[in-house]
């Protein structure tokens, strides 16, 4: 089976209890609970990861150049800062879907750059946890064209 790596960058911890007006009320467990049954369905392994640490992120990156065949990213506030996320993306050579939970085109104009959605081959803002769901499905219809090929 397919392994894609789900991986949360920092505050994601706090999902469901920092600013619920903008994150909702679902934890990051609930998310991780909602994305197994989905791999599941999907024939997809899942490896759910979250740092608070830009370097642990990079690390697991470069863990997925061996293990993964696709990642699905909320960098959160890396996003708009981390050039070696950026580097550690570009050297992985599966799908990427970067996802954040609220629209950060809709908020303050330094969330409105990221410096990952130039690797990413997708991006989903502002569909709330769903997001998450809906990379999955994307990474997961990309690798059976890939599979097709
Ligand atoms: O921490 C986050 C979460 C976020 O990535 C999101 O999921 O909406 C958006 C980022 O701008 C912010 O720093």
């Amino acid at each position: 089976m397919p392994l894609i790596a789900v991986l949360n960058g920092p505050n994601l911890n706090l999902l469901g209890k920092r600013q619920p007006e903008i994150y909702g009320r679902e934890t990051l467990a609930d998310v991780e609970t909602a994305c197994r049954t989905l791999a599941a369905e999907l024939g997809l392994d899942l490896r759910f990861h979250q740092s608070n640490h830009e370097g642990q992120i990079v690390d697991w990156i470069h863990d997925a150049r061996e293990t993964a065949a696709g990642i699905v990213i909320n960098p959160a506030a890396l996003t708009h800062t981390s050039v070696a996320i950026l580097d550690a993306l570009n050297a992985f050579e599966g799908p990427v879907v970067e996802v954040h939970v609220s629209n950060v085109h809709k908020r303050e104009s330094f969330r409105h750059h990221s410096f990952v959605s130039l690797r990413a081959d997708g991006v989903i803002a502002g569909c709330g946890t769903e997001g998450y769901l809906l990379a999955l499905r994307h990474v997961s219809s990309r690798l059976g064209a890939r599979n097709r090929t």
